[in-house]
């Protein structure tokens, strides 16, 4: 082996074997970078026959996470050292290392293990050994990374765990052991586990743990979990800062403690349309990796009560029917949704009410401009500075407060009324009800569907559960970027309480026939809203955008330029 080369002081190189290869080794310091690229290769027979007798006794050298499988094209790799998950001694077994290496002594290998990149934002974990026969550079090497990866400070070193073990397809608790718990082993990451024992369990327990002993909080479970702990950390963050969460106007302290979905719910839309697929493993290297996200949440108050907070889907008619329905058959699983949107979609109820909004006038985007959000998205940055502009000159008293200005109303019939606050992109909806809504913007959508055919109302709900076409493009479907939003249904809750007192109608908002629709058997004066998989009591609500109110393991949707099967970082 030849010896280090001090190219400049932040720089290492050495020629190192792979496998059966001789590669060159560069760990660039200063830019954070390692990379690696065989040198001379060997052609035809002779590299074929030597290269397969070493190769199958290098494989059956096993890193921790297994047999190796990294292929060395004589292209090269190049790994950020932000995407290595650990570099550790690898195990030499000697009664196979002998053969490749008897001209020497014992040699020294170490291993690192990394991110690579495979189609469709899925993500796994790699892993490459190198081989020196020197102790000294093999120290040199496993010292200089290991100081790098010191450094990564965002990198989380301890971590609550909570598990649903109903969500989804119930296998909440087998993912975790299987998939994540080995990968934070390996990237030395601690965790304390709670297996949850009832619903609202994780939120309870948030408000009671020592926080300052954690780097973030993970979640294995779906939209209705994520939202347990969401609700869980911001109550208790307003609780500790003491905010009167009830306020509607009052500005809520920020989270910055991250939060991680392990997906393992029926939707998962708030992990896949933050990570863009909906993958434990993905999501797991995400954390390890110590990713950042900030997301937009809105609070939705009644009667200055804070009734739930949303990141995902507020909606109303047929989201809020769909889920209302979609609860009696929760023994279906995700199938549950499917089931009962075909038969909320058959019902073809609409509902009355008025909807009052104030557009989000400092955002740079609009709903309609194809400008989707992705890592590093500047919307986000652009739209998040100039509302804390905004929100700065109001308070010096510079610019008039804009609170109880401009608002739009919109009286009608809806079919669906649905606030979004990121795209809700899943795996039913791969674009989501607003493909271009940004995370961490400040705004929400409002896509309001008023009162169509069932045909109409088919083709819209056809275009958003397919990613190539524009769902907005009806006469009968309008959409806004908004900060806040208000509804009143035509028939109050008061209205309804007396109807009931009256005893002649029956359950509370399913009092009378639909005058204006008798054939349809509508029988239903007020839908409910879906507030992230959960029903509200109320229908008469309030929201509001909080910007960047919380943090997760996570960076957006990353642009993809490959679709291959596997895409290794090749120089
Ligand atoms: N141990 C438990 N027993 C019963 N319910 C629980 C338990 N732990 C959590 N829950 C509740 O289960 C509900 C649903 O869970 P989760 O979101 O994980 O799955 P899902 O509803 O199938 O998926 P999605 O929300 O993505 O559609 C949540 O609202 C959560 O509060
Ligand atoms: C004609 C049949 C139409 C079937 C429609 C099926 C459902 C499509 C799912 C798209 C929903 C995206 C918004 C996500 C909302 C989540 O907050 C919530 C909780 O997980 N999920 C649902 C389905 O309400
Ligand atoms: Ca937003």
């Amino acid at each position: 082996m030849e010896p280090v080369q001090p190219l400049t002081p932040r720089v290492l190189c050495s020629v190192l074997s792979v496998k059966s290869h001789s590669c060159e080794v560069t760990l660039d310091s200063g830019r954070a970078l390692l990379s690696w690229k065989e040198v001379r290769p060997r052609r035809g027979r002779e590299r074929s026959r030597a290269g397969a007798c070493l190769a199958q006794a290098f494989q059956r050298v096993r890193g921790l996470t297994g047999t190796l499988t990294h292929r060395l094209p004589s292209a090269g790799h190049i790994v950020p050292v932000s995407e290595i998950v650990s570099v550790g001694e690898a195990d030499v077994d000697e009664k196979y290392y002998g053969m490749q290496w008897k001209h020497m002594c014992k040699p020294h290998a170490f291993t690192v293990h990394y991110v690579q990149r495979m189609k469709k934002h899925r993500w796994r974990c790699k892993a490459v050994t190198f081989w020196c026969s020197d102790e000294q550079l093999y120290c040199h090497w496993l010292q200089a990374l290991n100081d790098l990866l010191e450094q990564l400070a965002c990198r989380p070193k301890r971590l609550l765990v909570y598990i649903n073990p109903y969500g989804g397809k119930k296998k909440g608790r087998q993912i975790y052991e299987k998939k994540v718990a080995p990968l934070f082993c390996l990237a030395s990451i601690t965790a304390d586990v709670i297996v949850t024992e009832y619903a609202n369990h994780a939120r309870d327990n948030i408000y009671e743990v020592n926080l300052d002993k954690y780097d973030g909080i993970v979640c294995v479970g779906g939209d209705g979990m994520f939202s347990e702990v969401l609700h869980g950390l911001i109550g208790r963050i307003q609780k500790d800062s003491d905010v009167d969460h009830n306020n509607p106007k009052i500005p809520l302290s920020r989270c910055y403690m991250r939060i991680g979905i392990i997906p393992a719910g029926s939707t998962d839309c708030v992990c896949f349309a933050t990570v863009g697929i909906n993958d434990p493993v993905t999501s797991a290297l995400h954390i390890i990796l110590g990713d950042s996200q900030p997301l937009d949440v809105s609070a939705v108050h009644n009667k200055k009560t804070l009734l739930k907070y949303t990141v995902s889907l507020l909606g109303y008619g047929f989201y809020g029917d769909v889920l209302k329905g979609s609860e009696k058959n929760r023994w279906l699983g995700p199938a549950r949704y499917d089931f009962s949107g075909f038969k909320t979609f058959l019902s073809h109820r609409y509902y009355e009410g008025t909807v009052s909004f104030q557009p989000a006038k400092w955002a740079v985007g609009s709903p309609r401009d194809n400008v989707c959000c992705t890592a590093g998205c500047y919307i986000c940055r652009q739209s998040s500075k100039q509302l804390e502009e905004q929100q700065r000159a109001e308070t010096y008293g510079l610019q008039h407060n804009e609170q109880e200005e401009n608002w739009t109303t919109v009286k009608g019939k809806f079919m669906s009324i649905n606030i979004v606050v990121m795209s809700c992109a899943c795996p039913r909806s791969p674009k989501g009800l607003s493909p271009a809504a940004h995370l961490a913007d400040g705004t929400a959508d409002l896509i309001l569907v008023r009162k169509c055919s069932r045909l109409n109302f088919l083709r819209h709900l056809i275009r958003h559960t397919k990613s190539n076409s524009d769902q907005f493009d009806f006469p009968f479907v309008d959409v806004y970027r908004i900060k806040t939003f208000q509804f009143t249904p035509k028939h109050s809750e008061e209205d309804d309480s007396e109807s009931t007192d009256l005893g002649n109608i029956g359950k509370k908002n399913f009092a009378q026939i639909c005058t204006d629709h008798p054939t349809c058997g509508c029988s239903q004066l007020n839908s409910v809203w879906n507030c992230d998989g959960e029903t509200l009591e109320q229908t008469a609500i309030e929201m509001r955008v909080h910007c960047q109110l919380i943090r997760l393991f996570a960076r957006g949707i990353e642009d993809s330029h490959k679709e291959d099967d596997e895409m290794p970082s090749r120089v």
